[in-house]
Order: structure tokens, then sequence, then C-alpha cells
């Protein structure tokens, strides 16, 4: 990670006293000879929301689903709330509430009939679900679509549907791909005002390719580009690379490479 400034290394002191709940070290997929993600290696402290930004085909989702033990990594370890996911995945996904960039939605479900469904697979006895179930609910703020049709549903109530699947089991550690990608900006607002209750209270990695959406949620922000890591530190270190604007910042880590050598 040559790019990320020695600077930056010392802008979070706290998050090296935090427990790390998430935990890339070194992750690298390969399809064939190309890298999906090269090298991976952050940390997210507990109670942090870090956003994980790139632009589109960066790498996000591939680490994500490395990180979450959904497709095992070609190098380098993963680890959630301590636990490897390759070695002891069950134990990391009691921990671990994932959020797929297209959610696990069963479409001709209602909300109810989906998350009563994922209350049994996960063995919850009938009095733990009910409560859980509300709670969820209330959490993202369901009530008033819980009988019908996720088919029918927008795609921001679709999003909570996904998220409060993710809730169920009560984890203390999320991480959700792009919760707010292709949503209109009411609906954003809701996710957005989720994930901040949420963040009270559980460790969150948020992937993202908007600007916006790290300024508005997350204080430290890792950035990767073509697969490799090109930043890690706080969403105002970031904005001081590109001379105070994040635009250009997210320019000259993202484009700015590949432009170089056609300009010289
Ligand atoms: N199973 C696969 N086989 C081959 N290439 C893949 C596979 N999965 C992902 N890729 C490639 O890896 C790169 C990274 O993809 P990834 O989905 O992780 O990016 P992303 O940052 O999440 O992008 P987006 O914001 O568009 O979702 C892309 O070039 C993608 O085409």
């Amino acid at each position: 990670m040559t790019e990320t400034p020695a600077e930056q290394a010392s802008s979070e002191p706290t998050t090296a006293a935090k427990r790390p709940m998430i935990e890339a070290i070194g992750l690298s997929k390969f399809y064939g000879p190309f890298a999906a993600s090269r090298d991976i290696t952050f940390s997210v402290g507990e109670g942090e929301l870090v956003a994980f930004l790139g632009p589109n085909g960066a790498g996000k989702s591939t680490t994500m689903k490395m990180l979450t033990g959904y497709i095992a990594p070609s190098e380098g370890v993963a680890k959630i709330a301590g636990h490897n996911m390759m070695e002891d995945r069950i134990a990391g996904s009691r921990r671990l509430g994932y959020l797929p960039e297209s959610g696990p939605l069963y479409y001709e479900m209602t909300p109810m009939a989906m998350l009563s469904f994922f209350a049994d697979a996960r063995g919850l006895s009938s009095a733990i679900k009910k409560d859980r179930i509300d709670k969820v609910v209330d959490i993202c703020d369901l009530s008033t679509v819980m009988y019908k049709p996720i088919s029918k549903l927008s795609k921001g109530f679709k999003q909570r549907v996904g998220m409060s699947q993710a809730l169920l089991h009560e984890p203390d550690v999320l991480i959700l791909d792009e919760p707010t990608a292709g949503l209109d900006p009411n609906q954003i607002r809701g996710v957005r005002k989720t994930m901040r209750r949420l963040s009270e209270t559980k460790t969150i990695l948020l992937s993202t390719h908007i600007l916006q959406e790290v300024e508005a949620m997350a204080d430290r922000v890792v950035l990767i580009n073509e697969g490799r890591m090109r930043y890690d530190g706080s969403v105002e270190g970031l904005r001081q690379r590109g001379d105070g604007d994040l635009d250009d910042a997210f320019h000259s880590l993202t484009l700015g490479e590949a432009m170089e050598p056609s300009e010289t």
C-alpha cells in the first residue's frame, strides 16, 4: 500500500487501541491471471463505521465476500471478531450481519414471512423469534410493509428488508455492500438513518462509490482502486490530499494513476 501517506497512519490514534472486529490481512483474489483484489490489509476497530470506497469494479464486493467467508481468498486471511473466516466460519458468522449487493430477498414472500423463515433457519425459538422480528422491524422502519409481497416494495424498502434479515441474529459486526445504490434521495435518507442508528452499537464496514456517502456517514475511509489499496485514513485526511476537495482526491487516487502514462 505504497500510496498511504505516513501521516495517515498517525491520524488514527484511537483505531489501534480498539479491538479489531473486521480484519483483512493480505487478502487477494485471483481469477486466472486477473487480480480482483490484491494484498488488501486493513482493520476496523470495535464501534467504528468505516467507508470502503472505490470506483465500479475496484474490488469492493470481492473483498467483502472474502471478509464474510462467502468466497475463499487466494491469499491472506479474513477475520471477524477474531475468527478466521476460512477455519472458523460458523463462529464468525454468528457475530456478522452481511448485506450483499443484491440482497438475498425472496420476492414472492412478505417481509414477515421472510423474517420468520430466516429466524427458523437460524434455529431461534418461537419466544425469541417474535421479539427479534419486532426489534428489526422497528430498527428498519418496516411496520407499514410487513404483509406486502417484497416484489411490490420500493427499492428503499427492499434494501431495508435486506438489512432487517442481516440484523435478525443480533450481530455486532455489519458488512454492508452498497446499501444505498440505486435509491432515490428520500430512500437514501431512510437507509442512512437506519445505518446511523445501527452505528451507535455496532462495528460497520460500508461499501460505496459515492463521496457524499463517505462524508455523511464515516470518519474513516479505506479506498481501493483496481484491486489495490490506495488510502486508509480519516475523511479529512483524504480531503487534504485533494487540496480541500474530496472529488479531486478521489480522482487522483483512482483515475489519476491510469491517466498519467498517456500524459507523459
Ligand atoms: N467471479 C468472477 N470472475 C471473474 N472476474 C470477477 C469475478 N467477480 C468479480 N470479478 C471482477 O473483479 C473486479 C472487481 O469486482 P467487484 O465486484 O469486486 O468490484 P466492486 O468494487 O464491488 O464494483 P461495483 O461497485 O461495480 O460493484 C471486476 O473487474 C469484476 O469484473
